[in-house]
């Protein structure tokens, strides 16, 4: 029995996660569950999966939940506290980190320093503080399995430990978002109902409009940077509409690997729940001939300015990809707020990062109040 706690079950990674835990009912016991602000989603869970811990972030939605779960034994907590108390619990044999956004490293981080394996969803930590979340995993030992598609894609190919080796490079693909061949011009006149159309991934708003961008694809390579210790000369992004790839990996003989499947989260989310063991899946079976041909292009950086931001952020190393990640989270909130235009997301995380003062070297608290420093520049440049 693999015991599970989820940070972030109320989101499409979460409830993804607590559909693969259904299916292996005898196999996975939930531990603790946590979300933002959707109190009855999360009772509703809590309910169904009896953890003994849950958190809300929001301390008014906790309160809320407490009373909502009065008639259970349920311990109900609140804020970072409780985040990070849910991270530590001795009872975890993995976390699976699934909150969006930048507030996912304090409790990743906590996790690591219990020596708890992380399955890891949250982009955004890898982004921002990647050098703290490697350092501590290795010198705890404690494995961080990635959910990220491309990334667990990567991770498959790598399990012939002799070949890992050998790795000279990773081919990140990117399905080019609902904008693919737009122009700028194009790009100026889009809506958040357009920006939230992904072509073929069911995914939370903010990655969702990290991926129309192509910011999903630069953090991607920060977090790959990190996940498989390559640079970014050492990462290729290839645009493959389709989805079916999820990524690859190319040998210092040039010999390539790709894994494939269809595009369905529970898939890399029960590989990491269930590695290095595969278990029999509810996610349907991929047929090649019903795909017909898979495509592949160059990514336009002319005109999906974010791309080459991260890139520049990767190659800068230090807090520029903090910088970059923190005023894109806010820029992203203004962006779904109507505040700001969809071509400012990217003008923003640039000027951020141009202007902000970086440091080569970094502490948490210097993440922390980075990320900060970036937020609140974005908001000081619209006036917001
Ligand atoms: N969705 C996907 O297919 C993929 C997602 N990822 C990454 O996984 C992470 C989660 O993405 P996704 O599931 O789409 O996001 P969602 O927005 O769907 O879900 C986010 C979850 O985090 C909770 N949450 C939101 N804000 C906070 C906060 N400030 N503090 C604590 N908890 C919070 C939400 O709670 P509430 O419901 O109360 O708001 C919800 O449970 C992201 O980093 C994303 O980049 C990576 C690859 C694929
Ligand atoms: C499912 C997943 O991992 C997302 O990060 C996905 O990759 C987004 O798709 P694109 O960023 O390639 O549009
Ligand atoms: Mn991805």
């Amino acid at each position: 029995m693999k015991r599970v706690t989820i940070l972030g079950s109320t989101g499409s990674i979460g409830t993804q996660a607590l559909d693969v835990i259904s299916s292996h009912p005898d196999q996975f016991t939930v531990v603790g569950l946590s979300a933002n602000s959707s109190v009855s989603q999360l009772e509703e869970q809590c309910r169904i999966f009896t953890p003994q811990y849950a958190c809300m972030m929001d301390e008014t939605a906790a309160k809320e939940l407490r009373t909502a779960l009065a008639d259970t034994d349920i311990q109900v907590l609140a804020g970072m506290d409780g985040l990070c108390t849910l991270a530590a619990l001795e009872q975890n044999d993995i976390l699976l980190n699934s909150v969006v956004g930048m507030v996912g490293l304090q409790p990743t981080l906590t996790a690591i320093a219990a020596g708890t394996t992380i399955a890891l969803a949250n982009k955004e930590t890898l982004v921002a503080g990647g050098k703290l979340v490697t350092d501590l995993a290795k010198k705890m030992g404690v494995d961080i399995l990635p959910v990220d598609s491309e990334h667990s894609a990567i991770f498959q190919c790598l399990q012939d430990k002799h070949s890992a080796r050998r790795l000279k490079k990773v081919v990140l693909t990117a399905s080019g978002g609902p904008f693919f061949g737009y122009s700028r011009d194009m790009l100026a006149q889009v809506t958040v109902k357009d920006a939230l159309k992904h072509p073929n991934w069911d995914m939370g708003a903010k990655i969702t409009i990290d991926s129309a961008t192509l910011m999903n694809k630069g953090l991607e390579l920060i977090e790959a940077s990190w996940l498989f210790d390559k640079t970014p000369d050492e990462i290729d992004i290839v645009v493959h509409r389709e989805s079916i790839i999820h990524s690859l990996v190319q040998f210092d003989d040039n010999s390539m690997l790709a894994q494939l499947g269809v595009p369905d989260m529970r898939i890399p989310i029960q590989y990491a729940l269930t590695y290095p063991d595969r278990w029999p899946s509810p996610v349907k079976e991929l047929s090649l001939a019903d795909c017909g041909s898979l495509t592949f292009a160059r990514p336009d950086i002319e005109t999906f300015t974010c791309l080459g931001i991260c890139i520049e952020a990767a190659r800068r190393g230090g807090l520029a990809p903090c910088t970059v990640s923190g005023a894109n989270e806010e820029a992203v909130a203004l962006f779904l707020q109507g505040k700001i235009g969809f071509l400012q997301i990217g003008e923003l995380a640039r000027a951020a990062m141009h202007t902000l003062p970086q440091k080569d070297v970094y502490s948490l608290e210097d993440v922390l109040a980075q990320d900060q420093e970036a937020r609140a520049f974005v908001r000081a440049a619209v006036g917001a």
